[in-house]
């Protein structure tokens, strides 16, 4: 069986990579995962200056996933700029993925002047959960706001791109977003984010568990499973076929990134099963998903991506 799978022009050998914000911060750990199982990595959302985040504990682990509000702690973006250019030079047959999420428009334009005047030639991923102006929702809630957002960024970036979406729960917000997602040149579309705010108490202090925003936090792992698999299907129905799925929420094993990928996914992120697992979870997920496929009579991702069926 083969985990081989394409964005664009752009091959991978194996579907897995990490969620953006997850053991990708640091030149090292960025080493670790290009030297994991993983197909290829996203580096950690980059704004212009680097950001110290959020004070501790900001990330806690959770009976069914995790929680955080880590503050977009990273180096900057010139830090994942010259690793992503010292590692193109290294690895030409492995294109990466630079994570930016400016503080505002004009941050998100600077950085992809920025990316754009650049020799960089991956993949970059605008994370629209970056705020937007104070009181209005995260950008990708503001439909008019990514409207703006994309018309100025597409105005002059020519590299290629996607969006990383926070969840939607509504069928007309699909319709929605997706009517504004197609009308630009978008490679990928990486959906799900965090479920925004939640909230996890510590029992015997009855205590928030993490310390930012009154203990508000994003809530990944398993909690998010159904979540994920519906954001991937409602927009790899809605969406111009140009632009391609990744699927990101829910993966502990192999069968659980089998179902991103029959809901549509080219490529499959994860998230806390890596923060809590590390890199080698890759090996598993590999060995895993392998094994489903063998078992359904699959050899290749093409075979049944997007093949989910429904009762008739
Ligand atoms: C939530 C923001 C800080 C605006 C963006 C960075 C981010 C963070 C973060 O750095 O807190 N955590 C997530 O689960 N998803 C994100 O996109």
């Amino acid at each position: 069986t083969d985990l081989h799978t394409s964005i664009d022009k752009f091959q991978f050998d194996n579907v897995f990579m990490n969620a953006s914000g997850v053991r990708c911060y640091t030149k090292g750990e960025l080493d670790e995962l290009a030297q994991s199982d993983a197909g290829t990595l996203v580096t950690k959302s980059a704004t212009q200056a680097k950001r110290l985040g959020n004070p501790s504990p900001r990330y806690a682990r959770l009976e069914l996933g995790s929680i955080n509000s880590m503050g977009l702690p990273n180096e900057g973006l010139e830090y994942y700029l010259d690793y992503a250019l010292n590692f193109q030079k290294a690895n030409p047959d492995k294109p990466i993925f630079l994570s930016v999420a400016g503080l505002s428009m004009e941050e998100n334009l600077a950085m992809a002047h920025a990316i754009e005047d650049s020799d960089f030639n991956g993949l970059v991923e605008f994370n629209l959960s970056c705020p937007n102006v104070p009181g209005k929702p995260q950008t990708g809630y503001d439909f008019d706001r990514t409207q703006e957002v994309l018309t100025n960024l597409f105005s002059f970036f020519t590299k290629p791109a996607g969006v990383k979406l926070p969840p939607y729960f509504d069928l007309a917000q699909f319709d929605q977003m997706a009517a504004i997602l197609n009308q630009f040149p978008l490679k990928f579309v990486n959906s799900i984010n965090s479920l925004g705010n939640g909230l996890m108490i510590d029992p015997e202090t009855d205590t928030a568990l993490i310390k930012p925003k009154g203990g508000f936090g994003g809530i990944g792992g398993a909690y998010a499973k159904p979540i994920a698999l519906a954001n991937v299907r409602a927009f790899s129905q809605r969406l111009d076929p140009k632009i391609q799925l990744i699927g990101t929420g829910g993966v502990t094993n192999g069968r659980d990134a089998y179902d991103l990928i029959l809901a549509g996914a080219s490529l499959v992120q994860v998230g806390t099963l890596l923060q809590e697992e590390g890199p080698a979870a890759f090996t598993r997920l590999t060995r895993e998903l392998r094994a489903v496929m063998q078992t359904k009579g699959y050899s290749a991702i093409s075979d049944f991506k997007g093949q989910l069926k429904v009762l008739s």
